[in-house]
């Protein structure tokens, strides 16, 4: 039988059909039922020419963090932030934030200025390296941070309950945070930056340092967590994944915004090679294929065939058929959110000294 894969293509306008028997409560009741792209729901974000140059060591050297850099997010969108280390992702988040003054250019949320105190209500935020008080237990933990917005006692044992749950750490209520593995950690990070029910979710590197199953865990979590009509800026290293949930990505580098869209307008969709696995494959075979035979590897039985993009897959396999060639398996390749990334950072990284 002949397998023939789609790959690389992402999903990018979604369709959503919550079922509200199935989803867990995890905001003010907001469904979302979207068609269509986010860009047409309200702004949420509007970061407008922002830059930020720190001073350090001795000679109080500049590092131009963020040099320039422009955006909006929209309401229920999941917004990727990527870039390679040292790009300006963090300090961009601590700018929303309003933990960082940029030197220039203007934040505004909910239509209101970033350094405003009354957003802090309505923004969550997951740090790259969270710091919990690992003696607490998850329930305490939140209990805490449910204090620190305000929250009545019986609301924050509500929401805290909801919450594990939602997270998946119902079972682990009563063990102090220090006993939790990475990825129970990271879930517990989570549930801190949702303790206020926020509308916008920052999540700084959610994934990071967890296995394959966590961060698949992570990532039903954000898709979830959209559903229920938040909006993510989902910051991440995980290209792959970047590639799966987001709407629209934004790669930085060198503290500048190198591209924004959505994945399809960022992602070409045209097919860049072939790869062909075949069985009773000769050497006489080649002039078969002419100019679109790329490469030819032997794999145990098998050989694998890279064939040009501009081949006719339906050609190729009646050519092969004719032969007595056998397709095992034909996939087309296409560009990966992985390939916009290192078009846009192929420059050498941050030099760090402002010019
Ligand atoms: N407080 C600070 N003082 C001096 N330099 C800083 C400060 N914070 C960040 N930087 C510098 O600014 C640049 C951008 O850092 P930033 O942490 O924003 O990058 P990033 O894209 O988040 O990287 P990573 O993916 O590694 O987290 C780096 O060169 C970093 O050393």
């Amino acid at each position: 039988m002949v397998r023939y894969f789609q790959q690389g293509v992402p999903a990018v306008c979604h369709i959503y059909h919550p079922d509200p028997r199935t989803q867990p409560s995890i905001g003010r009741g907001r469904c979302d039922l979207r068609q269509g792209t986010a860009m047409n729901s309200p702004e949420v974000l509007r970061v407008d020419d922002v830059a930020k140059t720190f001073r350090t060591g001795f000679f109080r050297k500049r590092v131009r963090a963020v040099k320039s850099v422009s955006f909006t997010i929209h309401h229920g969108e999941i917004f990727g932030l990527i870039g390679p280390n040292g790009a300006g992702k963090s300090t961009t988040i601590k700018m929303l934030l309003g933990l960082v003054r940029p030197d220039r250019g203007s934040i505004s949320m909910f239509g209101q200025t970033a350094d405003d105190v009354s957003l802090r209500d309505r923004i969550g935020y997951l740090p790259e390296n969270p710091m919990l008080y690992e003696h607490l237990t998850a329930v305490e933990l939140l209990d805490f941070y449910g204090g620190l917005f305000g929250m009545p006692k019986r609301k924050r044992r509500e929401r805290s309950a909801e919450l594990l749950e939602l997270v998946g750490l119902s079972h682990a209520l009563d063990r102090p945070v220090a006993k939790f593995s990475k990825g129970m950690k990271q879930r517990a990070g989570i549930a801190q930056a949702l303790i206020n029910d926020p509308d916008l979710v920052i999540l700084d590197e959610p994934q990071s340092g967890l296995d394959p199953v966590g961060r698949h865990e992570i990532r039903d979590l954000v898709l979830q967590l959209r559903r229920s009509g938040k909006t993510i800026l989902f910051c991440s290293h995980i290209l792959p994944d970047v590639q799966d949930i987001c709407d629209r990505v934004a790669v930085m580098h060198r503290g500048e915004l190198k591209d924004v869209g959505f994945l399809h307008e960022l992602i070409g969709t045209e097919t860049l090679y072939y790869e062909v696995y075949v069985g009773g494959w000769r050497n006489a075979h080649r002039e078969l294929l002419e100019d679109a035979l790329m490469e030819v590897v032997p794999v145990g039985d098998l050989t694998r065939l890279q064939l040009s993009g501009d081949t006719e897959p339906e050609q190729i396999l009646r050519t092969f058929a004719e032969v007595g060639v056998r397709v095992e398996s034909l996939q087309p390749h296409k560009e990966s959110l992985e390939d916009v990334f290192m078009r846009d950072t192929a420059d050498p990284p941050n030099s760090d000294v402002a010019v």
